[in-house]
């Protein structure tokens, strides 16, 4: 298994180009199933979470083309509207083809996602939602099967702020009959850009950006071009790399626009961030400040950004208190941290984390995405050598994530 070894306190400095959004790109490539004609996105990034999405279109039928970072899809000859576990254990964004396929076929079988590291993350919105535009949905031995005629516009409400959930019901009620609002949706700029799509395919969509979401449901869609908008939480993870270092660099191909509460946070520690058009520089001071903070829903500090935020208070003067209210389980970096020579004490869905002098390069293990993220900021920082294990965790959302760190002076290599 690949790991990733690390040599500590080489301050980053110089430019490197962003990637298109992972998690925009997972729910816009799923809108090409809406339609029977062929869709091409360009920007999208080489991560593994889109090849075992393109795997899992491509078994339904759907033609799959790649050429770099363009992919055309071709959902004319979409015929197996099922999703296998086997294909969706290993990502639970697959649960985002559940409302493209009802609209588009009149069933779907989809399995449950499941749970995973950051908590149980239950899809019941998913399908109240559908339910309420008028599809019998069952659960039976681990799928979600959904049948309708035709799906129906309505009045949703979740019971709480959900990305995929806004998602999947935006996308089926494109093709439903009638109006459908949906209120209480989530504000991710990452639905706004799956909005631009669906519109550019023909879809009548209204208040994306906003709580309140309205979809006038048309017979059909038809092809378009999509260019995937930056990756926020990317950039966000460099801005913390090149902070925690004393660095200076620039992120180009991305936007301080999509990253307010980053940013700010980055600012009251003591960073000077400038905003270009399509660029973002910052300059570190040599030691940070501790900075609190509260994740919430998008416009308020992303939980994607949480592990990244709990590695740079590690080695800021002062103390700060982290406090996690998306997921119950987002804070498994602290033990690795600690691993390094962190104090950071738990208590439920708070970390206080007292900033220490310095880190020390050991042996840790990445559980999730971001939380390997807070282990690669660690790292840069850490004394002595640094060996991450189980990075195929940072494979699923970092495109080339070793070769781009080294461009900004980085000591790091994979060890395969
Ligand atoms: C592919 C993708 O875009 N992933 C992002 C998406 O995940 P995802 O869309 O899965 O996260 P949600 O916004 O749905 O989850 C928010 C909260 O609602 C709960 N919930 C959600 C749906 C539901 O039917 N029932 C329910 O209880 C979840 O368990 C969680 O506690 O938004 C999260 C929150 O910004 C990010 O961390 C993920 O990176
Ligand atoms: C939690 C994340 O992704 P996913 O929802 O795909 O697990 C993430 O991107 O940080």
């Amino acid at each position: 298994m690949d790991k990733l070894l690390i040599e500590g306190g080489a301050r980053l400095h110089g430019e490197v180009a962003i990637s298109g959004a992972k998690n925009a790109a997972l729910p816009i490539l799923c809108a090409a199933l809406l339609s029977a004609e062929p869709v091409t996105f360009t920007n999208v990034p080489r991560l593994n979470d889109i090849d075992t999405l393109l795997a899992l279109l491509g078994q339904m039928g759907v033609k799959v083309a790649r050429e770099g970072h363009t992919v055309t899809l071709d959902a004319g000859g979409l015929d197996n509207p099922v999703a296998p576990y086997e294909m969706v254990k290993t990502m639970r964004a697959s649960i985002l083809v559940l409302g493209p396929l009802v609209a588009r076929c009149g069933e779907a079988r989809v399995s449950l996602p499941g749970g995973c590291a950051i908590g149980a993350r239950p899809v019941d919105q998913h399908i109240k939602g559908l339910q309420a535009m008028g599809a019998e949905v069952r659960v039976e031995h681990g799928y979600v099967h959904a049948t309708v005629p035709r799906l129906k516009g309505a009045r949703l409400f979740t019971d709480m702020v959900t990305v995929t959930g806004t998602e999947n019901l935006m996308m089926a009620a494109t093709l439903a009959a009638g109006e459908t609002v949906i209120e209480n949706a989530a504000r991710e700029p990452e639905v706004v850009d799956l909005a631009n799509c669906l519109v550019a395919m023909g879809a009548q969509i209204s208040g994306a950006g906003s709580d309140v979401i309205r979809i006038r449901g048309v017979d059909r869609l038809h092809g378009a071009t999509h260019r995937i908008m930056p990756d926020r939480i990317e950039t966000g993870t460099y801005l913390c790399a090149a902070a925690v270092t004393g660095g200076e660099v620039r992120l180009t191909g991305t936007s301080s626009c999509y990253l307010d509460a980053v940013v700010d946070k980055l600012m009251d520690a003591g960073c000077e961030i400038v905003s270009e058009r399509d660029a973002i520089r910052l300059k570190a001071p040599a030691r940070l400040g501790a900075v609190s903070l509260r994740t919430a829903p998008y416009p308020a500090f992303p939980t994607d950004m949480q592990a990244q935020f709990m590695a740079i208070n590690c080695v800021a003067s002062g103390v700060a208190m982290i406090r996690e209210t998306i997921f119950e389980n987002r804070f498994m970096h602290a033990v690795e941290l600690q691993r390094l020579g962190a104090d950071i004490r738990i208590d439920g869905n708070t970390a206080v984390v007292q900033g220490v002098a310095k880190l020390e390069g050991a042996t840790v293990m990445a559980t999730d995405l971001r939380a390997s993220a807070s282990l690669v900021v660690a790292g840069l920082i850490a004394e002595g050598e640094t060996t991450i294990e189980r990075i195929y965790h940072l494979d699923r959302g970092y495109e080339r994530l070793e070769a781009k760190l080294a461009a900004l002076g980085a000591k790091v290599r994979r060890l395969t």
